[in-house]
């Protein structure tokens, strides 16, 4: 196989689950055949996660990324980010901790845009803690595509074994989706979905399902009429494009197990509706990978977990999923020279 650049892991929020599942994920390397990954944080997060979880392993402090691959064997390589010394409380988010936070997602960017790592695997954040402190994003989706530059649209797509979803619209209120969403955006966000499977997951022709706005997609106009409005048309664009897609669909009986396999991705018009079903069908096993942007990107699909932080309990299982989507997708990136 192709050997690819370490992976750049950030820490996410201090006080989550994060630290210790970075420990875990090293920890079961080698059963899950993890590629080479560093943790991009003030080494006393980790230090501090050890002691409060008994995860007892070693780390090494790296002077540059490339000493990844090797120190990876005996020990969980970690690349130093400024710290504020701010005290972290397992259980609680804090504003304080939010420059390491961003520090950490900022370097992943720089070093996996250099070459110098392949693939960006970001840890969870408390939004809340960074929103308190300044942080002016939603979330790192568009945090992201602000570091890729100009004109990049970012697509949320969330992945198991069982099911893929992208939300057409993201982190904000239900009362500003039916504002939001127009023809323009389905047909950017399903074209950029489809590019993406093909050239990351190996589907060379994607099926792709939209669900409709409203109950029973508008029954026909009589429930609202956002389906015949933009959608209809959406969709009949994509498909004079080339583009397999169904819908609007029912978003209620989208999700059965013979519906989804009439597809490879369903997008859903509102961040629930998409998220809902992926998470309970396999929580554990979800990924959270942004597509449309200019370098590698993964994440698991929980969050901070701050009712758990510190005990040791977390399960690693959606960080070694991230992990290894991202590696699988960067050496299929050098493999197919995409
Ligand atoms: N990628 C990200 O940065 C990301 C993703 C989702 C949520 N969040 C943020 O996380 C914070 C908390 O969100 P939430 O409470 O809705 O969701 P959550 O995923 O943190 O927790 C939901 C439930 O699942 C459990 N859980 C989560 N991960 C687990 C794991 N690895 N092992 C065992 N149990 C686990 C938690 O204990 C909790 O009971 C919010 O600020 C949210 O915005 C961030
Ligand atoms: N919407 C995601 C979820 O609920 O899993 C999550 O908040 C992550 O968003 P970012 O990857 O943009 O931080």
């Amino acid at each position: 196989m192709s050997k690819i650049a370490p992976i750049a892991l950030t820490i996410g929020e201090p006080g989550g689950i994060g630290p210790e599942l970075a420990l875990r994920a090293w920890q079961r390397r080698t059963d899950n055949a993890l590629s080479p990954f560093c943790v991009l944080t003030p080494i006393r997060i980790l230090k501090q996660a050890i002691d409060q979880t008994g995860i007892d392993i070693p780390l090494v402090r790296l002077s540059d990324i490339s000493e990844t691959a090797t120190a990876f064997t005996s020990a969980l390589p970690v690349l130093d980010i400024e710290d504020t010394n701010a005290s972290i409380i397992p259980g609680t988010a804090s504003p304080a901790t939010a420059n390491i936070v961003i520090d950490s997602i900022t370097r992943a960017v720089e070093l996996t845009r250099s070459g110098a790592a392949s693939a960006v695997v970001t840890s969870p954040i408390q939004k809340s803690a960074l929103y308190a402190a300044g942080f002016k994003h939603p979330g790192h989706t568009e945090f992201l595509a602000e570091l890729a530059g100009a004109g990049t649209i970012p697509v949320m797509m969330l992945a198991n074994a069982k099911l893929r979803v992208v939300p057409l619209t993201i982190h904000i209120a239900l009362a500003e989706v039916p504002k939001q969403l127009t023809s323009a955006l389905i047909g950017t966000l399903c074209h950029i979905t489809a590019k993406a499977l093909q050239r990351d997951f190996g589907i060379m022709h994607p099926r792709l399902a939209i669900a409709g706005l409203n109950p029973h997609a508008g029954e026909d106009g009589t429930m609202g009429i956002e389906e015949q409005t933009i959608m209809i048309p959406a969709i009949k664009k994509l498909r004079d494009d080339g583009l397999d897609v169904i819908g609007p669909l029912p978003a209620d009986t989208m999700f059965h197990e013979e519906a989804r396999a009439q597809y490879d991705v369903a997008l859903c018009p509102y961040h629930d509706q998409a998220l809902i079903p992926v998470k309970t069908l396999d929580f554990h096993g979800g990924v959270n990978v942004t597509l449309g942007l200019p370098f590698i990107r993964t994440s698991p699909d929980h969050g901070t977990a701050l009712n758990i932080a510190g005990k040791g309990i977390a399960r690693p299982d959606s960080l070694i999923a991230a992990l290894k989507m991202a590696s699988d997708m960067a050496h299929k990136r050098i493999s197919t020279g995409a």
